[in-house]
């Protein structure tokens, strides 16, 4: 999907939500644990319920991969449903790669040529060459780590050089080197509040994948009111908020309910830009 659909699946739906598949077999519902396939059956029943509310979905290759041979066979499944049945929805796969270029490239065909996915999140710190091969792909995305969410982003990302630059701004000027705001997005977390106003100096025309809404306690009117830009410009993730906000048989339902109150907000937010 290319950056013009995608605003415009943003404008139609009014929404520029993206529901974060992370999903634990710990805390799916008990009678769905008796089924066959318990993954891809929440997820399924997750993305049918949310699916109206939301632009994107992200599958966190981490719960997946914790399973073995069975949770990727459900990630797969995963992809194939959403791409056979939502083909409009965005599909990001969070899997924060990136090595030396000849593996890069594999864990590029992984992702863009095997599963056929959007956009991949990577890891910024090997540099040029371990970004590179993921932008060889018309209409792929890489989504590079930027700021995130977590505390320990002060630890690296915040860091200063000698004349007060900041890693995560370097990483912002410097990619841009690589590539465009038609084939790299940032991931900027939503916990980081009026840092947005910097980022945005940095890449005023790029997309942002912000995750830390719910579960992390970001502010959605504080990412709106710092980071949107006038082609709207964010993906504002939520995983845990919606996915596991009941673990009784109505878990879609209520999924559905909070999935339709974050789009709410987010229609409000969108017609500010008008
Ligand atoms: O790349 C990401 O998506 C990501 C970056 C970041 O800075 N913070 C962050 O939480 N994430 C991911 O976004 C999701 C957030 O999940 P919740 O906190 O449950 O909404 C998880 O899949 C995280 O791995």
């Amino acid at each position: 999907m290319n950056k013009e659909q995608l605003i415009k699946q943003i404008f139609a739906k009014k929404s520029f939500l993206c529901v974060g598949l992370d999903t634990d077999i710990k805390k799916i519902p008990e009678h769905l644990k008796e089924s066959e396939n318990p993954i891809f059956d929440f997820n399924k029943a997750i993305i049918d319920a949310t699916a109206p509310y939301c632009v994107a979905y992200k599958p966190n290759l981490a719960f997946y991969e914790s399973l073995g041979v069975k949770g990727l066979i459900a990630f797969e499944q995963t992809v194939e449903y959403l791409k056979k049945e939502y083909p409009e929805h965005f599909i990001i796969a969070d899997a924060k790669r990136g090595d030396i270029g000849n593996t890069s490239k594999m864990y590029a065909r992984t992702f863009f040529e095997e599963y056929d996915i959007d956009a991949l999140t990577v890891a910024p710190y090997m540099g040029e060459d371990s970004v590179k091969p993921f932008l060889e792909y018309e209409d792929k995305w890489v989504i590079l780590l930027a700021l995130t969410s977590n505390k320990g982003s002060n630890d690296f990302q915040m860091t200063e050089d000698k004349n007060g630059k900041r890693l995560f701004e370097k990483v912002l000027e410097k990619s841009q080197e690589w590539g465009n705001e038609d084939n790299m997005m940032y991931v900027v977390g939503a916990t980081q509040g009026s840092m947005f106003e910097n980022i945005r100096t940095h890449v005023p025309h790029h997309f942002l994948l912000v995750p830390g809404v719910g579960a992390q306690g970001g502010s959605l009117q504080e990412v709106c009111k710092y980071g949107m830009n006038n082609e709207c410009g964010l993906l504002v993730n939520s995983s845990r908020g919606i996915i596991y906000a009941s673990n009784g048989k109505d878990f879609a339902e209520t999924a559905a309910t909070k999935a339709k109150e974050l789009q709410e907000e987010m229609a409000v937010e969108l017609e500010k830009i008008k």
